[in-house]
């Protein structure tokens, strides 16, 4: 059963805001959709799936990123989930990266963070037969995020090539078993073989990826943004999608930070990239 906690017109769409209890993660989670004008059971629309990034929960890319305007231009609906399960039976810490609002959309196996920690489930699987079932879309998907959230989206679609036509992200955690924010959730939410972390991660999985289920990916990194040679290595994705020949665009931006500034500059850009697919 879905909970409807806001409803505000915006761009001739509508922006809405749900709570539901989730099988995947055994807590209530929040999501929140956009919906263009004309949406209707006899006009049904394709979906973006926008995943944030740390910290981050259904609202930070609907307030910031200004996507809505041309999301209606472009009859796209966007939907964004939470970052995490959340709730005071969910385990967390005194931390921005690790825990709630830290899910790196991973399904975790390790206790006490198993129960809850399984965003993966959720985002691929729970969340698009929720929307799927109760509102005017069709099963078409493409897929974003920012940092934490463009990991999860490059994950993802890496994984599930057959359910997206096409990824994007901005500055995305390209390798996170091989930077501190990644080894930290992973070691914690994962254990410690690391031959499970791989599962998770972008530039292992682009090595494995057939070319016959290869999708579109753009990214878009600004040049001055703090977490970019420590956390976010998107050379490291770039010189796979060489070897293996992955039609990955990387687009660097002099002068921009990890901000929803730097979101709101691109977006539009984006929604025209994955619109060229959806529509087919
Ligand atoms: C709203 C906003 O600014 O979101 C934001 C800020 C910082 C970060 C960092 C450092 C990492 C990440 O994954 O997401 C993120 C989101």
């Amino acid at each position: 059963m879905l909970d409807n906690l806001s409803a505000t017109k915006v761009s001739g769409g509508w922006h809405k805001q749900y709570s539901h209890t989730s099988t995947s993660t055994h807590c209530p989670m929040r999501f929140a959709i956009f919906l263009p004008p004309g949406a209707s059971q006899t006009n049904k629309v394709p979906v973006l799936y926008w995943l944030s990034g740390l910290t981050c929960t259904d609202e930070n890319f609907m307030q910031k990123a200004g996507a809505f305007k041309k999301a209606a231009a472009l009859g796209i609906a966007i939907v964004a989930p939470d970052t995490s399960p959340r709730g005071d039976t969910v385990p967390d810490q005194d931390s921005y990266d690790f825990g709630q609002g830290a899910g790196f959309y991973l399904n975790a196996t390790q206790a006490p963070y198993n129960t809850h920690y399984n965003m993966y489930d959720y985002v691929v699987n729970e969340l698009p037969s929720l929307i799927e079932q109760h509102f005017p879309v069709t099963d078409k998907k493409a897929i974003s995020g920012h940092s934490m959230g463009g990991h999860g989206a490059l994950m993802i679609a890496l994984r599930n090539p057959k359910s997206y036509t096409s990824v994007s992200a901005f500055s995305p955690i390209t390798n996170p078993i091989d930077c501190p924010w990644g080894q930290k959730a992973f070691s914690q939410y994962l254990g410690d073989d690391q031959s499970q972390w791989a599962n998770y991660d972008s530039c292992e999985l682009m090595k494995k990826a057939h070319s016959n289920e290869f999708l579109p990916m753009r990214i878009d990194q600004g040049d001055a943004d703090n977490f970019l040679v420590e956390q976010l290595k998107p050379d490291n994705l770039t010189a796979v999608a060489k070897q293996v020949n992955y039609p990955l665009t990387l687009n660097m931006h002099a002068g921009y930070d990890h901000s929803y500034f730097f979101i709101s500059s691109f977006i539009d850009e984006h929604l025209s990239f994955h619109q060229l697919y959806l529509q087919r």
